[in-house]
């Protein structure tokens, strides 16, 4: 089992570059087998959950060469084999296995996904989805048996503006006869990067990145050469511990559009924001305010950041409420902050935040973002040794953290214990 273990205080200064976004990478994997020539994706996140999809397509046939952040996917000669259990269940998006082997042989057996369960994640959105394309879909032991003589082109109107649930449609849909419309779609950018992936593919979408998209329906997708969108979380994340250290860096290669929430939030706390075309400088302050944040769908505060945040606001002077409005209960990291020193209180399904000193200790990641948050909060204690088990989910997340970090002139390493 490894550990991270910070020894903080330092302000983080210099520059990091962000790499390309794990959302976008793990949906953008699997739609490569819709093509029947080579998917060429540049800009990877060097990510487990990046690894854990290289083998579940290797598992089907596909032959997948992955060198650096550049990975081929030729699944010309891929078959449809039911996938119950094994890797499909160590990763949530394992369920546009669903979508795309629909999309692709109108067949496919999956275990339900993995991932991060900070609480219940229901898919019956997708399901509804590939439903009104005409395919029946059961349940038989945890795994989603999806089958279909043909998938028709239909309007489907979603319940919750789902990421999973659109990408998992368009995915179907791209082969699907005629035309089939999304409405109350998810605006996410990674929307936007699939759709794209998808166009050069062959296919013909419209509207990706508004609540309407409408997908004409193809016979057949070929390959194409596509570079991933920037990882707006990992940005973010080190946005966050660069203020929440009180430092001065530069994060590059993000697209400024897409951190506009977090960034107004920062500025409202009185910390410095430089944007440029294709980076942002974060610049600390002795004290910041305390804000309110409400963790919405795209383009509000992202959901991925509300506990990255939340140790930010641990060193915001006041009181600040974190609530989130996408998922009810996402509060895992709090326990840990709070044996750290942090004075929060969650209230249904808000964190209520008093801003003070934390303190080194022993924590534990129970998901990904938690992983995160005890991070940047163990960045800002410059006594002692905070040591974040459960490393296996931060590593879901982000690549070349620790490096990263040491660049930034944090002492960060990993112990093996
Ligand atoms: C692999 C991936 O891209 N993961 C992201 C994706 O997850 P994921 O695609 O799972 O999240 P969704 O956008 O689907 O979930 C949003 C909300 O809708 C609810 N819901 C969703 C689907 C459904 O069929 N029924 C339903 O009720 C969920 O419980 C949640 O409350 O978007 C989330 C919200 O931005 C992010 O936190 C995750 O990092
Ligand atoms: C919740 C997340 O990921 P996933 O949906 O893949 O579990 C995340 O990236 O914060």
């Amino acid at each position: 089992m490894e550990k991270l273990m910070i020894t903080g205080g330092r302000p983080l200064q210099g520059i990091v570059s962000i790499s390309g976004a794990k959302n976008s990478a793990i949906a953008l994997i699997p739609a490569a087998i819709l093509a029947e020539s080579e998917v060429i994706l540049d800009n990877l996140p060097l990510l487990s959950d990046v690894a854990v999809y290289s083998e579940i397509l290797e598992e089907l046939g596909a032959k997948v060469a992955w060198e650096g952040s550049q990975m081929k996917i030729d699944s010309s000669s891929i078959k449809s084999i039911p996938m119950p259990n094994g890797p499909v269940k160590k990763l949530r998006a394992s369920y546009y296995m669903m979508g795309a082997m629909l999309g692709r042989f109108k067949e496919a057996i999956i275990g339900l996904p993995g991932g991060c369960n900070f609480e219940p994640r229901p898919i019956d959105q997708h399901i509804k989805g590939f439903e009104a394309l005409g395919a029946t879909v059961t349940n038989e032991h945890g795994a989603i048996h999806l089958h279909a003589k043909e998938l028709r082109g239909t309007k489907i109107y979603l319940d919750v503006s789902s990421v999973g649930a659109t990408i998992n449609i368009m995915l179907a849909a791209a082969r699907a006869k005629g035309a089939t419309t999304i409405e109350n779609a998810a605006k996410e950018p990674e929307i936007i990067d699939v759709a794209t992936l998808l166009n050069s593919m062959g296919a013909i979408i419209k509207g990706a990145g508004t609540e309407t998209i409408r997908i004409e329906g193809v016979s057949e997708l070929h390959g194409c050469r596509h570079s991933i969108i920037p990882d707006r979380i990992q940005a973010g994340t080190y946005m966050i511990a660069a203020a929440a250290t009180r430092g001065n860096v530069l994060i590059d290669n993000v697209i400024p559009k897409h951190m506009e929430a977090l960034t107004a939030k920062m500025q409202e706390m009185g910390i410095g924001i430089e944007e440029y075309d294709e980076s942002i400088r974060v610049l600390g302050a002795p004290s910041y305010g305390h804000v309110d944040v409400k963790a919405l769908v795209y383009p509000g505060f992202p959901t991925d950041l509300q506990s990255p945040m939340t140790s930010l606001l641990t060193q915001a002077q006041g009181v600040s409420v974190l609530s989130d409005f996408v998922y009810s209960n996402r509060f895992k990291h709090v326990p840990e902050l709070v044996r750290m020193g942090a004075k929060i209180r969650v209230e249904g399904r808000s964190a209520i935040i008093e801003g003070g000193q934390l303190n080194a200790a022993k924590v534990k990641a129970a998901d990904l973002r938690a992983g995160a948050a005890l991070v940047i909060a163990g960045l800002t204690v410059s006594e002692g040794v905070t040591e974040v088990a459960g490393v296996e989910y931060i590593d879901r997340g982000y690549d070349h953290l620790v490096s990263n970090l040491r660049l930034l002139g944090a002492d960060v390493w990993r112990q093996t214990e």
